[in-house]
């Protein structure tokens, strides 16, 4: 898709200094010559990476030859794998700096580089399971719902970052119904599927297999889909371990599944390298990479930048998709 001429850069959040974030965002940087970005950090924790590294003023200054940092107050050196609770705080207020310039218009879409959710509540006490939450409450509560994307497989988790003991209580039918309207508007505004295809996984194996494993696909989740089908293009409830499969994959353009880890699985291992998270139902951009802060290997020039440049590109596609339909890049 071209470009529209002139459209602002995209705001990146530097994320944990201790993680992998800044190396990939270093490296995205290399690797990107067509898409205008800058990141809010420290800029000495974006050296070593073989980028010239330039600090700017306002986010118009960034320019794709250099990795343009506007500076944000985040104390002290990146240690790889040792978190600074001096950091926290600032790398919360990034990010909400980065919606700010969203909202505003000054930046087309936030790209947040991965955090460390224990260290920010460690740190600062951070109130957010992770960046969907807090960006939902950035944006004045709205709903929202998070999106694993890759070119094989799009998954939304109906319930997020909660223990799985409080899955089955979490999921509502107001829950469940909320998720798949975010969907089906998402998927069609900006994946550009006119008449989306959703499959929704059962909560029980097998999908309760008539109530003999579990009572709530018949007791709600049957009806619920039922209802919402003519609307939304839902269908289901499917026993999760078959819908994933090549085959299966063929029949819809996303998979909403009843808790996090049945819909992260797949999708991580069908493509961890390019899988991108994008949060539906805001009312500007975000996208992220897939991956976490992988403290296992910050620090040794050895973290795969593939998944954050495809999150830099699909945020700027989707704001580009935004422009071409008539709609404002950033602001519902
Ligand atoms: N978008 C985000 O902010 C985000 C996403 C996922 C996880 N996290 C957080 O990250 C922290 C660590 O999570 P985790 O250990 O479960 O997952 P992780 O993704 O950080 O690491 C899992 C495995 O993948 C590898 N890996 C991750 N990114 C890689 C890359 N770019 N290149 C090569 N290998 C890579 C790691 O080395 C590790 O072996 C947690 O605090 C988690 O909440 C944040
Ligand atoms: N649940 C995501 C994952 O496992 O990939 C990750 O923690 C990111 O979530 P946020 O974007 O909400 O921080």
């Amino acid at each position: 898709m071209p470009s529209s001429p002139n459209r602002p850069p995209l705001a990146i959040t530097c994320g944990e200094p201790a993680g992998v974030g800044p190396e990939v965002v270093a490296k995205a940087r290399a690797l990107i010559a067509d898409i205008p970005f800058f990141v809010l950090g420290n800029p000495d924790h974006f050296a070593g990476h073989g980028v010239t590294i330039r600090t700017i003023d306002t986010p118009d200054a960034a320019t794709a030859d250099a990795l343009c940092v506007l500076p944000h107050d985040i104390p002290g050196p990146a240690v790889p794998a040792r978190p600074d609770p001096a950091q926290a705080a600032g790398v919360i207020s990034a990010i909400a700096r980065a919606v700010d310039l969203a909202q505003s218009g000054a930046a087309s879409g936030v790209v947040t580089a991965p955090i460390h959710k224990k260290a920010l509540k460690d740190g600062a006490d951070f109130p957010h399971p992770g960046h969907t939450e807090y960006l939902a409450a950035l944006a004045g509560g709205v709903d929202v719902v998070m999106m694993l994307a890759c070119a094989e497989l799009r998954v939304v988790p109906a319930t997020i970052h909660i223990a799985i003991d409080r899955v089955p209580a979490e999921l509502t039918p107001e829950a469940l119904e909320t998720c798949l309207r975010v969907t089906h508007a998402g998927l069609r505004r900006d994946f550009g599927i006119d008449a989306p295809r959703i499959a929704v996984a059962g909560l029980n194996p097998h999908a309760g297999e008539g109530g003999t494993m579990g009572r709530q696909e018949v007791e709600w989740i049957d009806a619920l889909i039922a209802r919402l089908a003519p609307d939304l293009g839902c269908f289901g409830p499917l026993p999760a371990d078959t819908m994933f499969h090549a085959g299966a994959r063929a029949g819809y353009d996303a998979a909403v599944a009843m808790y996090h880890d049945q819909a992260l699985i797949p999708i991580k291992t069908i493509d961890f390298a390019g899988g991108v998270n994008v949060t539906l139902g805001l009312p500007f951009i975000r996208t992220s990479p897939d991956h976490g802060t992988a403290f296992d290997i910050a620090g040794r020039g050895l973290a795969d930048p593939t998944s954050i440049v495809a999150a830099i590109r699909m945020a700027w596609d989707m704001g580009q998709r935004r422009i071409a339909s008539g709609q404002s890049g950033h602001v519902e």
